[in-house]
């Protein structure tokens, strides 16, 4: 029999019930009791939602209350002494959201999605042991509601390889001393009542380093011997398993599962090697991606491996699509009926178990509502024609002068990365534009009010170039999405982005345009309130790609074209509208770096030629800057500067200005903002803290290309951060420009 299999499920609940129950526990109105309360709820209604939809192997331990990574590494006893029990939930919280003077944990990307996960930091000598066995408790839990599932475990490998070394160490050398713990949580787990276990390895679909492969060698002999009598099934998602797929069906598994919407190809290998004894998951529906699966197409596939056992799944955990359509009746229903958001992407896997089992003619309805789908994407007229590639900008050192003329600003320019804090009172007064409380007129007064406001306070301060807040944005990628032909949104398509925090991506899904323009009013009415040059704020393409739900009939690259061109228009007519500079933000621009080696030259290409394309229309006096976040740049510094932005704002408070070695080894030629206050925290840093980081930075660079600017937007935090912090900031590019 053929099983039905679900890889995780998403977290945040339908209605984001874990964010408010976070939320409330961080501001100190609700308990520890109520928030546990509403884990389990949330838990107990998606595996009923599993069992209903007729899911054979249901996730658990897939539940984070802040993520996944986090809570594996405190389980496995990362941060306490052998012998001490769970960490405190107080803890947990300390280590993601940093508090007084303790720093959070370092956030990043979750391979290529816009999911991060916090950086367990290892050093040698790091012990491990089993604190907490979350993954027996959920076993238990569910088969207290009479309900069997499978818990899932972040493997031992790909927990080590996504973990950073504090002190050089390689974190895979601290296997050994990782793997008891492991064993003694897959004993708990066969104890607990489990058949399987899911393991995922994740970093089997990357470039493996050297002393991995004998890293899954060593632990996957030790985690068989560790309770026998479980089935391991060795999960890989996020890309094919390429040269690693005998690795990976040599090891002492009962199951390997492979995602086969990102590679179906590898799907021929894996059967010649699959031992008999093996079972094959198939992840045929797209766990990354909300289009309804072609079921005769995924079948077609799924055929070929007749004879084996198998089981059906999603390609990778749910976690980043939304929850469900049930709500979204707003939607053009030519675009609904192409959509499967989690809850109906389980009806699919069961759809497709039973069609293997019984034949196609068990869902014979189901295969005639695919292939009508599938017919209509088809008969959508071609896209339009490209524009040809525009020439590039003069030289950098020619605009760079006339920009100086033009703006005349003193070395070490204070500016911000565009967002103000988004407060209540900004998102309630947006509700109630949605919900008709509030009309367009009184909701446009309110808007210019905060623009004033924060331009007023802005010249107040001495911040050379000035912002207006963004205050109108609801999200970066959203907002855009909203105003952008081509691209749908959603009521309640909510994906967790990281801890309480959620994005709702926007849905391409025809030949994208740009009606009429989406930002200039917002800039050109606060450039009217000031002498001081005002910096136009536009969300760049690569990035409104990387954030947004993208048909998959296209390849990307046309896509990103496409977007490309609005926002070029978007920034000639910003520039018409008298701005002198504008940002075009582009955070996802590593994030949609393809995980293998061999697959980025192509990507960089294009990424860098649609940035180019947005930017080099404008005249030379025109600034153009970019920022980036969350980003490793030493590896595509080359691509970085190709973009040919005339400043750069980056990341860089946290690691000490660390990633400027790879700007300064690459001769940066043009102007760099390194971040001197690092946003994701409540800490305000002192003027003489910022200064130090900018005398740090003034060691790898010239003092006329750089700016004092925070890491990133202010939109998470408060005014009563914001305000003392910026004054810092100040301050402390005064104070250095006072040493030039
Ligand atoms: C920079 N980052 C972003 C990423 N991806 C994006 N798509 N956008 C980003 O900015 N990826 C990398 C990082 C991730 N960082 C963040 C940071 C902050 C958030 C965040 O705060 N998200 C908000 C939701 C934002 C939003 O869409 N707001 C809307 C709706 C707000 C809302 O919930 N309204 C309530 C009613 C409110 C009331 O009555 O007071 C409702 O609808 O019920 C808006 O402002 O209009 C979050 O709340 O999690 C995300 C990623
Ligand atoms: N302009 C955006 C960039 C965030 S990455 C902001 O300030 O929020
Ligand atoms: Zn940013």
């Amino acid at each position: 029999m053929t099983i039905a299999a679900n890889l995780g499920y998403p977290r945040i609940g339908p209605h984001r019930e874990l964010k408010f129950a976070l939320e409330a526990f961080w501001a100190g109105t609700a308990s520890e009791a109520e928030l546990q309360a509403t884990a389990v709820r949330l838990r107990t209604a998606s595996r009923a939602l599993q069992q209903g939809a007729g899911i054979n192997h249901i996730p658990s331990g897939d539940f984070a209350l802040y993520d996944h990574v986090l809570e594996t590494a405190a389980a496995l006893g990362t941060f306490s002494a052998e012998g001490e029990g769970p960490l405190p939930l107080a803890s947990l919280f300390r280590l993601a959201r940093g508090a007084g003077d303790t720093p959070a944990l370092e956030m990043t990307k979750w391979f290529d999605t816009n999911y991060h996960y916090l950086v367990p930091r290892l050093s040698a000598g790091q012990r491990f042991h089993l604190a907490a066995n979350p993954w027996a408790d959920a076993v238990r839990e569910g088969l207290a509601q009479h309900c069997r599932t499978r818990p899932v475990l972040l493997g031992p490998v790909s927990f080590l390889m996504l973990a950073k070394s504090a002190d050089g160490t390689n974190p895979l050398a601290l296997l050994p001393a990782l793997l008891p713990a492991y064993a003694a949580a897959l004993r708990g787990i066969a104890e607990a009542g489990a058949a399987w276990v899911q393991i995922d390895e994740p970093c089997l679909a990357t470039d493996l380093p050297a002393g991995a492969a004998e890293a899954f060698e060593t632990a996957y002999r030790s985690l068989a011997e560790a309770a026998p009598g479980l089935c391991l099934l060795l999960c890989t998602y996020f890309g094919g398993l390429r040269e690693n797929l005998p690795l990976a069906f040599g090891l002492p598994v009962q199951g390997v599962h492979l995602d086969l919407v990102r590679d179906p190809g590898q799907l021929a290998l894996a059967l010649a090697l699959a031992r008999r004894d093996q079972t094959l998951s198939l992840g045929l529906v797209d766990g990354r991606n909300v289009w309804r699966t072609d079921l005769r197409a995924a079948l077609n596939l799924a055929g070929r491996a007749a004879g084996h056992r198998l089981m059906v799944a999603p390609s990778c955990s749910l976690l980043h699509v939304p929850h469900g359509l049930r709500g979204e009746t707003a939607l053009d229903p030519a675009l609904r009926r192409r959509l499967a958001f989690a809850e109906e992407k389980l009806g699919e896997v069961v759809a497709l178990a039973r069609a293997l089992d019984e034949g196609e003619a068990a869902i014979a309805a189901l295969l005639r509502e695919s292939d009508a789908v599938a017919a209509e994407r088809r008969a959508e007229a071609p896209p339009p024609a490209l524009a040809p590639e525009p020439p590039p900008r003069t030289a950098y050192a020619t605009r760079a002068a006339l920009q100086q003329v033009r703006l005349n600003l003193p070395p070490l320019p204070t500016t911000t990365i565009g967002s103000f804090p988004q407060t209540a009172e900004i998102r309630a007064t947006r509700a109630a534009l949605a919900r008709g409380t509030l009309d367009e007129a009184g909701y446009e007064a309110a808007m210019r009010g905060h623009i004033a406001e924060a331009v007023r306070w802005q010249e107040e301060l001495g911040i050379d170039v000035p912002v207006h807040g963004e205050f109108e944005r609801n999200d970066m990628a959203k907002y855009f999405g909203e105003r952008l032909a081509g691209f749908a949104f959603t009521r309640n398509g909510w994906v967790q982005s990281y801890g309480s925090r959620c994005v709702a991506p926007p849905i391409i899904w025809r030949d994208v345009a740009r009606p009429e323009p989406m930002t200039v009013r917002w800039s050109a009415y606060a450039q009217s309130l000031t002498g001081r040059p005002m910096k136009g704020m536009l969300t760049g393409p690569v990035t409104l790609l990387q954030w947004s739900f993208v048909r998959d009939d296209l390849p990307r690259e046309t896509v990103c074209r496409q977007i490309a061109e609005a926002i070029r228009a978007e920034v000639l007519d910003l520039e018409a509208a008298g701005i002198p500079i504008v940002q075009i933000d582009e955070p996802a621009f590593r994030e949609g770096l393809p995980l293998r080696a061999t697959d980025r030259a192509g990507y960089l290409r294009w990424a860098v030629a649609c940035f180019r394309l947005c930017s080099s229309g404008v005249r030379d006096e025109t600034q153009i800057h970019t920022h980036m976040c969350y980003s490793e740049f030493a590896d595509i510094i080359e691509a970085i500067a190709a973009m040919d932005a005339d400043v750069i704002s980056i990341e860089t408070a946290r690691s000490r200005m660390e990633l400027l070695e790879a700007f300064t080894g690459f001769a940066w030629p043009s102007g760099i903002g390194p971040g001197v206050w690092d946003i994701h925290s409540p800490r305000i840093p002192s003027a003489a803290e910022m200064a130090d980081l900018l005398r740090l930075a003034l060691r790898h660079l010239p003092a006329d290309r750089v700016w004092a600017n925070p890491d990133c937007g202010l939109k998470t935090r408060g005014w009563g951060e914001v305000r003392p912090a910026l004054e810092n900031l100040v301050r402390a590019a005064e104070a250095v420009r006072a040493e030039l």
